[in-house]
């Protein structure tokens, strides 16, 4: 399928051949591609600068302020892709849902969703809720030039399990108990928020998202039994609602180990890895058919630059039989991370891996 008749009809022919979408697609790549979760933001003192006393949900709302934190590590890392400066909760709190991010501890919200009367709260998303989006959509597209965007959104599990135990939590007790205790109730929540996940993620490609990541980072706290029937439905509705775009869909969760075939069966291109499974083992898991993203533990860049390129090596070694690869972390860059260990990381994954 050549850029022309690319569905989207919007990504310059330069963006649609970059090593990024090759390697979703599975294609021959010139170099592995590199993007790291969280690279927006975080670790970055040009982050920290321009951030400075706006609120993290209010930055996320200014289109100019969103194009220039988005930039900030393509220019300083040279990475293959660049993700959009948002964050999971953005389109709950576009359609009146009370919550903030709370500096340090994450999204907060002050009226949990624990009742059939609560779904109502979960109205339908309209472009317009999120017309800030499109704006800066438009910017980024024209700065970018040939880098891909990555749009993203948070998976209806991990977005239930803010609304439902009202805030960061360890073990997902309220989460659970919602789940097995009220299936009906459960099925109806995640559904409502498949079909709002849906809206925001169709917003991002229409306005230029050449790949979207869905994010279940905590959905590694179910069974795979239980990954099945209580989870994998909305997760399908979502990726099935932008399959007619033709942009790759990427899958990603921490400790999701266990569930990785399940997650790429929901209907992923490409699936994300964390650091405890090797990705040739992964690849076994998963089955063929997908590209993988992954997969350096973000702690091992405290340690030296020998000990992350021996690392680096064993996961290019581990991933030369893959159909397509993305380098990633195995989660997202942790705050005090070294930016300089992160643009050296890029380099080294380029040079190892030009053909
Ligand atoms: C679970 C989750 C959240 N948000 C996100 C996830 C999925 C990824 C993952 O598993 O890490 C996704 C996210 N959040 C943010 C991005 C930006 C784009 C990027 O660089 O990847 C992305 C992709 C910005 C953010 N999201 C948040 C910040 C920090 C807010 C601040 O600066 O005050 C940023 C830059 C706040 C946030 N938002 C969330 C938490 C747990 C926190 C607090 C912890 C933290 O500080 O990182 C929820």
């Amino acid at each position: 399928m050549s850029a022309e008749q690319s569905p989207v009809g919007k990504q310059p022919t330069a963006t649609y051949d970059s090593a990024f979408l090759k390697a979703c697609r599975r294609e021959p790549v010139p170099h592995t591609p590199v993007w790291f979760m969280r690279q927006a933001g975080r670790s970055l003192p040009e982050y920290r600068k321009v951030r400075e006393g706006i609120p993290m949900l209010e930055s996320c709302m200014r289109p100019e302020l969103v194009a220039e934190i988005t930039l900030q590590p393509v220019r300083r890392h040279g990475v293959d892709a660049a993700i959009y400066f948002s964050d999971i909760v953005v389109p709950l709190k576009a359609i009146g849902i009370d919550l903030d991010i709370k500096p340090g501890v994450g999204p907060v919200v002050e009226k949990p969703i624990r009742t059939r009367a609560d779904l109502a709260r979960l109205r339908d998303l309209t472009p317009e809720d999120v017309s800030y989006v499109t704006e800066a959509y438009g910017l980024l597209t024209r700065e970018l030039g040939a880098t891909p965007l990555i749009g993203f959104a948070g998976a209806p599990f991990t977005l239930a399990s803010y609304l439902v135990e009202g805030g960061p939590s360890r073990n997902h007790e309220h989460t659970k108990a919602l789940m097995y205790g009220d299936p009906q109730l459960w099925a109806d929540l995640l559904d409502r928020l498949a079909d709002i996940t849906a809206a925001f993620l169709k917003v991002q490609i229409e306005a230029g998202a050449s790949a979207v990541q869905l994010f279940d980072s905590w959905v590694g706290a179910l069974a795979p039994a239980d990954y099945r029937r209580f989870v994998q439905p909305a997760s399908r509705k979502v990726f099935e609602a932008v399959a007619g775009y033709g942009v790759p869909r990427i899958h990603f969760g921490v400790g999701t180990g266990e569930l990785l075939r399940d997650m790429g069966e929901a209907g992923a291109d490409v699936v994300g890895v964390d650091w405890r499974v090797p990705l040739d083992e992964a690849a076994r898991r998963v089955g063929p058919g997908k590209a993988l993203q992954g997969n350096l533990d973000p702690a091992l860049l405290f340690s030296t630059t020998e000990a992350v390129e021996a690392r680096t090596r064993e996961i290019l070694d581990a991933a030369a039989g893959l159909e397509g690869h993305v380098f990633n972390l195995g989660h997202g860059v942790l705050p005090d991370t070294d930016p300089d260990a992160l643009s050296r990381l890029v380099e080294y994954v380029h040079t190892r891996t030009a053909r």
